[in-house]
C-alpha cells in the first residue's frame, strides 16, 4: 500500500515561531521591539478573522501592532491616508496591507505608498521587482510557506514541472518567480493557469507539483491530477456547512478524492495557512532587524 505524505504546516509553523521568539529576544536585548502596522479595507468575515489572527499572534509574542480597519465603503482617499500614516510613522517597522481591496481604490496608488524597507509582503513595486529580478528583499509570507512545505518534506523542485493555479499578485506571481529562479527551492519549469486557461485539466495533469490558489472549492478533482503528484492547496475557502460555526474550511482541491491519487498533499486547514501566519511574524522580525542593524539568526 502506497502511503500519501501529509504536508502538515502546523509543526513547521511552530519551528518558524521558535526562531522568531529567539530573534525577538535578540532585538529586545538591543532595546528594539518591532511594531507591525496593518491595513484592512473589508468587512468579509474571513478577511477580518485573518487580520484578528495576525494581531493575536503578534500580541502573543510581544510584537506591537497598529491597526487601521476601514469599511469597504470608505473613500479611496481614506485608505491612502491610512497607509501614508503608517508609512511615515517612525514607530512602525513593518507594514501589511491586506488584499483584496475594493474595486474603487487604485491598488497601484496603495502600493506606491508602502516604503520598501517596511514591506513584509512584496506589496511595493520595488520589492516585488527585486523578487522578480532574483534579489528579494523579503519573500511574501504565503509563497514562503509553500516553499517551506516543499523543502521540509523533501519535495524536490529542480527540473520538475510545477503548475500554479491562480494569478494573483499577492501569491501566484511571486511564487511562480521563486520556483523559476536558479538555486534551492527553484529551478522548476513553471506553468501558471487562470480563469481564461483552456483545458485546465490537461495542464494540471502535467504537474509533478500542483499548487492551487484560486479560491474555488472543488476546482480540482481526481481526474485532473497524475498519480504521485505533490499537491499544495493554498486556499482556505469557507463553505456553508451544518457545523457549529455554520461553515467548514476547504481548499481548491477535492481532498478526499485527490488524496488517494497524490503522493503528498496539504491538509486544509492545517497546511499552508498556519505557516503563512508564522512567516508574517518572521518578516516583521527581519525588516526590523535590517532597519535597526541588529543581527538575527534568520535575518537578511
Ligand atoms: N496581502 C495579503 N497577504 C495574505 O497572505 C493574505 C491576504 N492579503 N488576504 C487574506 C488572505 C487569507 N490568508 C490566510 C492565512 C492564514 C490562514 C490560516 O491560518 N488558516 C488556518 C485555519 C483558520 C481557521 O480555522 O479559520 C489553516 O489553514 O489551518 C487563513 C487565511 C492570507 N491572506
Amino acid at each position: 500500500m502506497r502511503e500519501t505524505t501529509l504536508l502538515r504546516g502546523r509543526p513547521l509553523a511552530d519551528d518558524v515561531l521558535d526562531d522568531v521568539q529567539t530573534d525577538l529576544g535578540t532585538l529586545r536585548a538591543h532595546g528594539v521591539r518591532p511594531t507591525l502596522g496593518t491595513v484592512l479595507m473589508s468587512d468579509d468575515d474571513a478577511a477580518v478573522s485573518f487580520m484578528d489572527r495576525k494581531h493575536e499572534r503578534c500580541d502573543a509574542v510581544g510584537v506591537r501592532t497598529k491597526r487601521a480597519d476601514l469599511s469597504p465603503d470608505d473613500s479611496a482617499a481614506a485608505l491612502y491616508d491610512a497607509v501614508e500614516r503608517l508609512a511615515t510613522d517612525d514607530e512602525v517597522n513593518a507594514l501589511f496591507v491586506q488584499v483584496p481591496l475594493p474595486d474603487h481604490v487604485d491598488a497601484g496608488a496603495v502600493r506606491a505608498r508602502v516604503p520598501p524597507a517596511k514591506d513584509i509582503d512584496c506589496f511595493a513595486p520595488a520589492t516585488l521587482g527585486r523578487l522578480v529580478a532574483g534579489d528579494p528583499l523579503v519573500v511574501p509570507p504565503t509563497p514562503a510557506a509553500v516553499l517551506k512545505l516543499l523543502s521540509a518534506y523533501d519535495v524536490e523542485t529542480a527540473g520538475r514541472d510545477v503548475v500554479v493555479v491562480g494569478r494573483t499578485t499577492a501569491i501566484c506571481k511571486p511564487l511562480a518567480n521563486l520556483l523559476l529562479a536558479r538555486g534551492p527551492d527553484g529551478d522548476a519549469t513553471v506553468t501558471v493557469c487562470h480563469t481564461a486557461t483552456r483545458d485546465l485539466a490537461a495542464k494540471t495533469r502535467t504537474a509533478d507539483i500542483l499548487v492551487t490558489a484560486a479560491g474555488t472549492p472543488r476546482l480540482v478533482d481526481a481526474s485532473m491530477v497524475s498519480p504521485g503528484v505533490s499537491v499544495v492547496d493554498v486556499s482556505v475557502n469557507r463553505v456553508p456547512a451544518d457545523t457549529e460555526r455554520g461553515y467548514e474550511l476547504v481548499g481548491d482541491v477535492d481532498y478526499e478524492r485527490v488524496e488517494s491519487v497524490a503522493g503528498a498533499i496539504t491538509p486544509v486547514p492545517g497546511g499552508v495557512g498556519p505557516l503563512t501566519l508564522a512567516f508574517v511574524l518572521r518578516n516583521v522580525v527581519d525588516v526590523t532587524a535590517r532597519q535597526t542593524g541588529v543581527d538575527v539568526v534568520d535575518g537578511p
